[in-house]
């Protein structure tokens, strides 16, 4: 089978910084996939040179089997980007400026009903002939998600598309992702928001530095950390903790005690039984499975996320 997106031993330089070090990447037709990574991981990079946007330095990229370079027209072809970036022309009402788009794949005229669908269907179909000047910059990004889909690709690549988005329009844009998805389109997400990828996404590659790091499939992923969390509440406030509790102890939280314990050890037990000699009787336990959040950052260690993600 022709992978979605094939890329080989990527790289590239800006200047001194190598923000792509030797990037391998295979996402097969169908996949919702996450392409995770901090500030400056690369993802952008990456993005760009599969839509044909930036040269590599050194490697591959193709789209369907079509080279992003020696291949362009076609690569492009089979590729929608949505950008991170408000970019967009301001001149146009919103349903000319997705038609004279289409015109750019020579798709103008069979596509207008597939146009009027995108707008329906982004909640834009009021706006239609509404500048686009005039748009608030929530609709302005659903344009750009049409436009990235006015040529019926097969690949959709959404760069950081929740980004300072309203609730509404981040479940517009999930419920459609799902739709085209569902509908065999093969998408590729990048997004700080972790919960989102973890909903979404089937398969996950972090990257750090400008390169990957994990690549894997989603519960494979969450299921490699060997530790997971363990809350406890006890009957009383204790003046001490033994210390087989104190050596797993990661927080007290409103009366919880918080406690990182080893997969598949005997951590727990000693815990209780440790508690039980102590005198100290638990009223609750419940544990905690980790996040996608908590394997991202020891995967990252010492590239942290932004603020606020
Ligand atoms: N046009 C450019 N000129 C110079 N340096 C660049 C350029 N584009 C990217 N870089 C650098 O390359 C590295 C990778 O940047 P990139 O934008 O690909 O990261 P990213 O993972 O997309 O980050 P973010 O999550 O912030 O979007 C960074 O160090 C960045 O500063």
């Amino acid at each position: 089978m022709t992978a979605a997106i094939a890329v080989r031993q990527l790289h590239k330089h800006f200047g001194q910084v190598h923000a792509l070090r030797g990037v391998d990447l295979e996402i097969q037709p169908g996949e919702f996939f996450g392409l995770l990574g901090p500030n400056g991981a690369g993802k952008s990079t990456l993005i760009n040179i599969i839509a044909g946007l930036t040269r590599p330095d050194a490697g591959s990229a193709a789209v369907l089997g079509h080279d992003v370079q020696r291949d362009a027209v076609a690569a492009r072809r089979a590729i929608g980007v949505v950008p991170q970036e408000l970019v967009f022309d301001p001149f146009f009402e919103v349903r000319d400026f997705l038609r004279i788009q289409a015109g750019y794949y020579g798709v103008a005229r069979s596509n207008r009903a597939w146009i009027d669908e995108l707008l329906r269907a982004l909640g834009l179909a009021d706006k239609a002939g509404t500048n686009m000047r005039n748009l608030s910059g929530g609709m302005k990004r659903r344009v750009l998600i049409a436009q990235a889909l006015v040529h019926k690709p097969r690949v959709l690549v959404l760069d950081e598309p929740t980004a300072g988005v309203d609730v509404e329009l981040r479940q517009t844009l999930w419920a459609f992702a799902q739709r085209l998805h569902d509908e065999g389109m093969t998408i590729v997400l990048t997004t700080h928001y972790l919960e989102e990828a973890e909903a979404m996404c089937d398969r996950i590659a972090i990257m750090s530095h400008g390169t990957v790091v994990a690549l894997d499939d989603k519960r494979s992923l969450l299921g490699r950390h060997p530790w997971y969390q363990v809350h406890v509440r006890l009957a009383s406030e204790p003046d001490q903790l033994p210390s087989e509790v104190v050596a797993c102890l990661v927080s007290r939280e409103h009366g919880w005690l918080v406690l990182r314990l080893q997969r598949g050890g005997d951590d727990l037990s000693r815990v209780l039984s440790a508690l039980h000699t102590a005198g100290l009787s638990v009223l609750e336990i419940s544990t905690r499975e980790q996040t996608l959040e908590q394997v991202f950052l020891e995967l990252t260690a010492g590239h942290h996320l932004p603020a606020g993600a």
